[in-house]
């Protein structure tokens, strides 16, 4: 039996009438927008929420402990209402006056209930100019960004807290980095400092400690190399070791400051926008036309042209790896520029108090400037009306709209999951063709005793103890850090963090019984930490006081990506930067931002897609100045850029 539908009047008035209305069809988006019914399992609740009325109303019905969720679109009819047989309830009516909603709901009890929601309508898009998912650091920069432009931005995030994968968390005292912990972007100089940027853009400022070390590399034949903070210390360390190569290494390196310089001349904004970008070429057309010649460049096709000993050429690897999680070869010049000047120029930095400050400032600017973000709020889809991105459906059936959506999920979830799997764009089936995930992470997270640390331990590491072949190979290389050595704060008296990480593929965890997991992820965990033990610190299994580890199925967990990937990473050689996507998708109104955007990962990579994106999207909501003759002109020449990649 069906038990009724809307009709809808030509006054705008809707009522809930039966048998004979018109079906919820006639439920027009632009008068009274998409109305949804949920049910709850085991509570007592029928849930309506209406497009561009971002507040749920709930309902008390009746008590029925087997509903399970369902929710119901305008495209669907009113029959849904009953479900496994039951009947529910129904509108009774629906009326719009201006921005309030009056609701009559009755149950088929016969009960009754009226309520008024207060919100704005469908055109307006629910208020908010954009909806981020996701509050990794893409997301975060990219919604203060928009916020502090004047728009009203509302962030959507699955977890209980901010941040990501550069997210913390506590235990037994402990204060942990969800990812790594060396921060790039983070000094008061120069135009690259992204991070001390986007937060000062909210009003905040965080107490940083400066790290004489970037990374301490324990290398293949017993080579050990420093990177100093100081560039010259760092240079006069590498070519004593390599005399022989000490004018090509200059000639290497040199080449990385000419790019990095050329980039710390510019003001960073969307490069997708043609009135900034021609701006900026007009203003600097050498240091433009620097960058335009380098982009589809990679770092090691670049050092053999100076470089001939392979093991320096191994180093130059390693280098780069640490930051892409693929050789020079495959790292695109402009990337490797900008980590092996920036460790020099502004220096690396550590937030007092752990890298999750960060997200946490973020998130408290973000509120300061009047938008919002919510936790435990899971989307599942992206809602696609006339072939634009109107809003988001949340697991709950809550919906939200706005006039943009920016996704700060991987492209591999927002487009095949997201998105309907079958829909995918022509743009993203190319993205796929040159890039394929980067493998995840096996991450130990480690108290131990402080005394079986050596003095002068530097806080970060890379170990490849044998063979420069295994440096790509999973569970080959390990990186650690050690925070505590910069803030003791953030482990109790006497004791040191170490985290531990090393790739690892999501396909090595699948199919075990938890057993098999639990005892796999000990045998795993506890080989590399003996390699730990032998090559840098004996006694290290013995003074452990904490241990918790990681496995690329937990990264997918917490923090919703892919099979836990790290990121993109090109399939084969790729044309430096020029394959990879900016923030416009193929589908109006969606955005993405983050490390499957331009320029890919790491922490201040993904702040710079943040920035280019809120630029970007504040011009295509008005915030910003916009011409619609040049932006078609742009984005079409980016996009076949794009193709020749
Ligand atoms: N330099 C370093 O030391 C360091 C440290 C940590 C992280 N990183 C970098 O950070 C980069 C990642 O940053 P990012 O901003 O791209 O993203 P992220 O993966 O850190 O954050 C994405 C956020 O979106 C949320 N999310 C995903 N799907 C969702 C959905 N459907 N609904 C609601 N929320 C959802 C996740 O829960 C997560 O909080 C990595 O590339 C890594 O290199 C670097
Ligand atoms: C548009 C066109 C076509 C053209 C034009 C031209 C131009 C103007 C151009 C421009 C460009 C630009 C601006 C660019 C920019 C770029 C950037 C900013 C970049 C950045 C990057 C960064 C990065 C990549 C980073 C990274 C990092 C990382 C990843 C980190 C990590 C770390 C770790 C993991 C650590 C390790 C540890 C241990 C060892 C322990």
């Amino acid at each position: 039996m069906q038990l009724g539908s809307f009709s809808t009047s030509k006054t705008g008035k809707t009522n809930m009438g039966f048998p004979n209305s018109q079906s919820l069809l006639d439920f027009k988006p632009t008068q009274l927008g998409n109305s949804s019914f949920l049910y709850e399992p085991r509570c007592t609740k029928v849930r309506i929420s209406c497009l561009g009325f971002s507040k749920p109303l709930n309902y008390s019905v009746f008590h029925e402990p087997r509903w399970s969720k369902q929710s119901l679109s305008c495209s669907q009819p009113l029959k849904t209402q009953n479900f496994s047989g039951k009947k529910v309830g129904f509108l009774e009516k629906v009326e719009k006056k201006k921005n309030l909603l009056s609701f009559r709901v009755k149950s088929v009890m016969g009960v009754s209930k009226d309520d008024v929601l207060e919100g704005k309508t469908a055109d307006s898009g629910g208020g908010y100019d954009a909806i981020v998912i996701g509050s990794g650091i893409g997301g975060l920069v990219a919604a203060t960004q928009l916020a502090v432009k004047g728009a009203k931005v509302l962030v959507l995030e699955k977890y209980v807290i901010p941040g990501g994968s550069s997210g913390f968390y506590e235990r037994d005292g402990y204060t942990f980095d969800v990812g790594s912990s060396v921060m790039f972007g983070f000094s008061d100089k120069g135009n690259l400092n992204l991070i001390t940027q986007a937060l000062a853009a909210v009003g905040c400022k965080m107490e940083v400690i400066p790290d004489p070390t970037t990374v301490h590399f324990h290398l293949p034949n017993s080579l050990s190399v420093q990177v100093h903070r100081g560039y010259d210390d760092f240079i006069s360390e590498l070519t004593s070791k390599f005399p022989h190569e000490k004018e090509g290494i200059l000639k290497f390196y040199n080449e990385c400051w000419k790019i990095f310089n050329a980039l710390n001349s510019l003001e960073l904004k969307s490069l997708e926008e043609p009135i900034y970008l021609f701006g900026q070429f007009f203003k600097k057309p050498v240091e433009c036309l620097t960058l335009a010649y380098y982009l589809p460049q990679n770092a090691g096709a670049i050092a053999r042209n100076f470089i001939k000993d392979p093991e320096v050429l191994a180093f130059i690897d390693a280098e780069c790896f640490i930051v892409s999680t693929v050789s020079a070869l495959q790292t695109p010049m402009i990337n490797a520029s900008m980590v092996l000047c920036d460790r020099h120029f502004g220096g690396i930095n550590y937030p007092v108090g752990g890298v999750g400050g960060i997200a946490t400032s973020l998130t408290k600017g973000l509120v300061d400037y009047g938008s919002e973000i919510l936790y435990k709020a899971n989307v599942t889809s992206i809602i696609i009306d006339n072939g634009k991105a109107v809003g988001v459906r949340l697991s709950d059936g809550r919906e939200f709209f706005a006039k943009t959506v920016i996704s700060n999920a991987t492209r591999w979830d927002t487009f095949g999951k997201l998105l309907k799997k079958q829909d995918l764009p022509k743009e993203e089936e190319n993205f796929q063709k040159v890039y394929v995930k980067a493998p995840s992470f096996l991450s130990i997270h480690m108290g131990v005793k402080a005394e079986v640390l050596p003095p002068d331990t530097d806080c970060h590491h890379f170990v490849l103890e044998d063979d420069w072949k295994n440096l790509e190979e999973p569970y080959g290389s390990i990186f650690l850090s050690i925070p505590t050595i910069l803030d003791s704060s953030l482990a109790p008296e006497g004791r040191h963090i170490l985290h531990i990480f090393t790739t690892s593929s999501i396909e090595d965890w699948q199919g075990l019984s938890t057993k098999e997991y639990e005892a796999k992820k000990e045998l795993v965990a506890d080989k590399i930490i003996s390699r730990l033990e032998k090559k840098l610190f004996p006694g290290l299994k013995s003074s452990i006081e904490f241990k918790e580890v990681g496995t690329p199925k937990t990264h997918r967990r917490y923090l919703a990506r892919d099979s836990g990937t790290y990121g993109p990473m090109p399939r084969n050689v790729p044309k430096g930067l020029l394959g990879m996507p900016f923030n416009t998708t193929a589908i109006n109104g969606l955005y993405c931002v983050g490390d499957s955007c331009f320029p890919g990962q790491g922490v201040i990579a993904v702040a710079f897609s943040g920035v280019m994106c809120a630029h970007r999207v504040a011009a295509d909501v008005g915030l910003e100045k916009k011409s619609p003759v040049l932006d078609a002109g742009l984005l079409g020449l980016l996009g076949w850029l794009r193709s020749l990649a």
